[in-house]
This record gives C-alpha cells, sequence and structure tokens, in this order.
C-alpha cells in the first residue's frame, strides 16, 4: 500500500513538520527537518518515543538536544566502523610496507656484500682472508635469515588482523542488511534480493513469485495496549512467517506492519497457496500477554497480495503489482489473499 499512497502521505508528514519546528523555535537544517519528518512518519519508533518524552516533561529543543536526537537516532553508526577498519588497514599496510623496505635495503646490502667477497676471491686471497670471508658470508647469510623469519612471523600477524577487520566487516554489513527489532532482513537487503530475482528472470526465464503481507488494524493494537505490546505483535508475526517457509525464499521486513516474501522458483499458483497457508498460521494463535498471559490480545491477522514476475518488469514494477493486490485485499475485508 506504501507506492499508492506515498505522495500523500509525505505531502501530509509535510503539512506537520514545519509548522511543528516553527512552534518550537527549532532552526530548520537538514539534520533538524530529518528528525521531525521521521517522528511524524513514525518510521522511527525510539525517535518517536524519546521525542514524547521530552514534549511531556516541557524540555526546550536546544542545539545541543537536536544534535543528541541526531547523532543517536537519526545518523547511522556504521560510518563510524568503516572509518576505524579502514584506519587500521592502512597502519597494517604501512608497517608491512616498512618492513619490506627495511629487508629490500638488507638483501640489496647482502648482495653488495656478496660482490665485494668475489671481487676478494680472484684476488687470490691468503688462507687468513679466505676464512674471514667464509666467516662474514656464514653471519649475514645468518642475518637475512634471521630477517626473514621476522618478516614471516610480520607476514602471519598480518593475515591475522586481515581476518579480524574481515570479520568485523562481515558483521558490519550483515547489521546493515537486518531489521533490528524482527532480526528478518530488512527493506535494503529486500531491495537487492528483488533486483538479482529479476535479473535471473530475464537471463534464465526462472518464476519468482513476491507476496506483499500487511497485518490488519495493526494501529489498534498499537493504540489499545502501547507500542511495546505493538513490536512483539511484529515479532510475532515475523517469526510466523519464517517459520512458515523454506530453503530459498526470501522474508524480509519492508517497513512498519508490512512484511515482503521472494520464492524464487515458485509460481503464482503455488504462490497463492503459500500465501494462505501463511495466513492461516498467522492468525490460528490467540495471543496473550503479561507474566500469567491474562491479558488476552485475540487473534492476528494479515492481508497478502501476490504477483509474479512477468517479462518487462523490475523490481519496482513487481513491487507495485503484489501492492495494488495487497490493497485489493483490504478492499475486500482483510484477512485474506489476491493475487
Ligand atoms: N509497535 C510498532 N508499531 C509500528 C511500527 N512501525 C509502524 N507501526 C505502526 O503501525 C501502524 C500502521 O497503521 P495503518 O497503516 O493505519 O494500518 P492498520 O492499522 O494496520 O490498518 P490496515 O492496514 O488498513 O488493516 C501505525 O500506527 C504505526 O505507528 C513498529 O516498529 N512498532
Amino acid at each position: 500500500m506504501e507506492n499508492t499512497k506515498e505522495l500523500d502521505h509525505s505531502a501530509h508528514i509535510l503539512r506537520m513538520v514545519i509548522p511543528q519546528m516553527a512552534k518550537l523555535h527549532i532552526p530548520v537544517t537538514p539534520e533538524n527537518y530529518a528528525i521531525w519528518y521521521e517522528y511524524f512518519s513514525e518510521s522511527n519508533l525510539n525517535l518517536k518515543r524519546a521525542i514524547d518524552g521530552l514534549l511531556a516533561n516541557e524540555v526546550r529543543f536546544t542545539k545541543q538536544v537536536n544534535q543528541g536526537l541526531y547523532n543517536n537516532f537519526i545518523q547511522e553508526q556504521s560510518p563510524e566502523i568503516i572509518q576505524n577498519v579502514q584506519i587500521e588497514t592502512q597502519i597494517l599496510i604501512k608497517s608491512l610496507f616498512n618492513k619490506i623496505h627495511q629487508l629490500n635495503d638488507e638483501t640489496q646490502g647482502f648482495a653488495e656484500s656478496l660482490e665485494g667477497y668475489n671481487q676478494q676471491l680472484q684476488d687470490n686471497p691468503t688462507v687468513g682472508v679466505l676464512n674471514e670471508i667464509i666467516v662474514n658470508i656464514s653471519s649475514e647469510v645468518d642475518l637475512v635469515i634471521s630477517h626473514n623469519e621476522e618478516m614471516k612471523s610480520n607476514l602471519n600477524t598480518l593475515d591475522f588482523e586481515l581476518s579480524r577487520l574481515k570479520e568485523e566487516m562481515d558483521n558490519l554489513s550483515k547489521v546493515a542488511m537486518t531489521d533490528e527489532l524482527t532480526s528478518l532482513n530488512n527493506r535494503r537487503a529486500y531491495e537487492l534480493f528483488a533486483v538479482e530475482q529479476v535479473a535471473k528472470f530475464n537471463q534464465t526465464q526462472t518464476v519468482c513469485s513476491l507476496l506483499m503481507i500487511d497485518i490488519d488494524l495493526f494501529k489498534g493494537f498499537n493504540d489499545t495496549y502501547g507500542h511495546l505490546i505493538g513490536d512483539k505483535v511484529l515479532a510475532y508475526v515475523a517469526l510466523s512467517l519464517k517459520q512458515g517457509v523454506k530453503g530459498a525464499d526470501f522474508v524480509a521486513r519492508y517497513g512498519g506492519e508490512e512484511f515482503v516474501i521472494l520464492l524464487p522458483g515458485t509460481d503464482l499458483q503455488d504462490a497463492v497457496t503459500l500465501a494462505n497457508n501463511l495466513r492461516e498460521l498467522v492468525s490460528h494463535k490467540q495471543l496473550t500477554v503479561g507474566k500469567e498471559k491474562k491479558q488476552q490480545l485475540g487473534k492476528v491477522t494479515v492481508s497478502i497480495g501476490v504477483a509474479s514476475i512477468q517479462t518487462g518488469d523490475d523490481a519496482d514494477t513487481l513491487l507495485s503489482r503484489a501492492d495494488e493486490k495487497l490493497y485489493e485485499a483490504k478492499q475486500a475485508g482483510r484477512d485474506c489473499v489476491k493475487s
């Protein structure tokens, strides 16, 4: 539904952002604007909770407060980590470069010494001089061997450090692709996977279907029981979807209370069957909360739109078709599947 409503939605948010900033005497900088856009679009619930707390306590939105909100809730942590890894890698490369340079100088010196000894050998040396030459060569060889060993150990350390840095980068990209609340793939990961599947379809005609899933009347859960319970409902649906699919099926949280599932190798008919199974799986349980599970939330239902990749599609047109079908499912009374 996001696509069809997107423009109206943005305009609606815009109409709320500027007057609110003016009312609170907050300068309209790109950072402050981002804070308040996210606040009204409710796409960043931690930010929303923080601001609601500040408003309730009548805290003034000073430069420091605005900066704190931006740093804690808007700016991604990742660039900082990437910068650290970059600096560490630079230090490693520099130290290795110095070692290689030093070794090079030494080997160069050794080659020159050998040249000198060769010269001495041609001048009919005495036994004493010959002896001296042999002792000198032997000690220089020992030196080169010991420096080579040092080099070997340096290279081992470097190898170890590089593996550690790689692990850090792998974790980072995992974090960047994971939805924090549900641990599912996030929208960014979905978008990359969808582009891959469309390319695969264009090359090999491999079918692939998309389910777009929206929790019904979710706002009611938040309004009645609060956002924390709303989050639990989201986690429950995420887990049900994850458990209801298998193999190459790719489940992601698209945003808010919307999920998407890409089904490589599955045609429209089978995708509809799976969608109905998932719909039943989610709604079969009566949800309860609280320590003694006394608070009854009742059933959670979902509406699902289904579309398959067609010739001429790109990831956006595929998503739009599934979105239109989802809209039809909502119009048809929710808790159903449309394709
Ligand atoms: N608790 C919680 N709520 C969220 C989150 N993301 C979005 N929401 C809420 O999800 C609700 C979505 O409501 P609507 O788009 O009006 O739709 P709905 O109530 O599900 O109704 P229909 O889609 O028409 O069935 C809004 O109240 C958002 O605040 C989240 O991460 N946690």
